[in-house]
């Protein structure tokens, strides 16, 4: 039986390849968010869910804010924004250059206007010297005097998390507990299916190929013996890009599906049987509809 008193929902926001999939899952304990060494890796709000203590943080893991060039890229930024209404805290995720950019300056005066607390967190301070975060500090206090704490961190190595956390509980607040015991993500199992298929497609495939998949499960259901079996579509902008997604002799789709099984087997707890398809749907991201119907729409 758990003991929560208190909730705190933190908004994590920044731009496109920062870390916050990586913070929120090291948060989390849990791969609750894929994540990539491409931008735009995130598109839609993700709940990672953490229990400390008497407090449950709710943790929006939000798309990198960046110019939308596409109908699926509009999606993205209506999330960012609308995902900075009605939370206690934003945390504002940075790189370790001394230099505000234009996505975290939008940010900030998105924060300023919603009148909200704001930890800004400068990440992935394992690739720098410690001596190089001073002017990283200087440069975002010269920006906005008005972060409450700024905190530097590694979702990588976990350095200054404990700290992350001290101060996120300052921002909760009393209420009843949002998720039962033991559910780490608002995702159902079947949308993680899906993204872990994604996650896959960014790591093997160059360029804009993977941006522009999507996935569909159009199968997923539990036989008897405990075995899930799961049946999916990707589709793909192009001719040539399906040539590519499956590879010659099928083995690009082959190594794609060996390492989405494996991931889903470990997040479902089971075996998991998956089959994969590859179709066409020509510029899918240029068009609302096709947008909506692979599940970016606003709930
Ligand atoms: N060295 C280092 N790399 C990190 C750290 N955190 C994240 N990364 C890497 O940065 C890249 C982007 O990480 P993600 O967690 O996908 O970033 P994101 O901000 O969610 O990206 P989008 O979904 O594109 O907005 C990946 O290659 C991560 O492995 C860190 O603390 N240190």
């Amino acid at each position: 039986m758990s003991n929560i008193k208190n909730v705190a929902m933190i908004t994590v926001c920044g731009r496109p390849n920062v870390g916050k999939s990586s913070l929120t899952n090291a948060l989390v304990g849990e791969k609750v968010a894929i994540v990539s060494n491409k931008a735009q890796t995130t598109r839609n709000r993700i709940y990672g869910v953490v229990n400390r203590e008497d407090t449950q943080y709710i943790l929006l893991d939000t798309p990198g804010l960046h110019k939308p060039k596409s109908a699926l890229g509009d999606y993205m930024v209506k999330v960012v924004t609308s995902s900075l209404s009605d939370v206690d805290c934003a945390l504002l995720l940075v790189e370790p250059i001394p230099h505000v950019g234009g996505p975290e300056q939008a940010l900030i005066d998105r924060i300023r206007e919603e009148k909200l607390p704001c930890i800004l967190c400068v990440n992935k301070i394992d690739t720098v010297e410690p001596a190089e975060l001073l002017p990283v500090i200087a440069a975002y206090n010269e920006a906005w005097d008005g972060f409450d704490a700024i905190i530097p961190i590694s979702a990588h190595t976990g350095s200054g998390l404990d700290d992350l956390m001290k101060e996120l509980r300052k921002y909760a607040q009393e209420g009843p507990q949002l998720f039962p015991d033991g559910m780490t993500t608002d995702q159902p199992e079947r949308q993680v299916m899906g993204e872990i298929l994604r996650e896959k497609l960014l790591l093997c495939l160059d360029k804009e190929i993977p941006h522009g998949t999507a996935v569909e499960i159009t199968k997923f259901s539990e036989r008897d013996s405990g075995v899930i079996d799961v049946d999916a579509t990707i589709y793909c902008e192009k001719a040539s890009h399906k040539g590519i997604i499956i590879g010659k002799q099928g083995a690009m789709l082959k190594k794609i599906s060996s390492l989405a099984r494996q991931d889903m087997e470990k997040f479902m707890g089971t075996k998991v049987y998956l089959e994969t398809w590859v179709k066409v749907k020509e510029n899918w991201r240029d068009n609302v509809n096709y947008v909506r119907s692979f599940g970016y729409r606003d709930e």
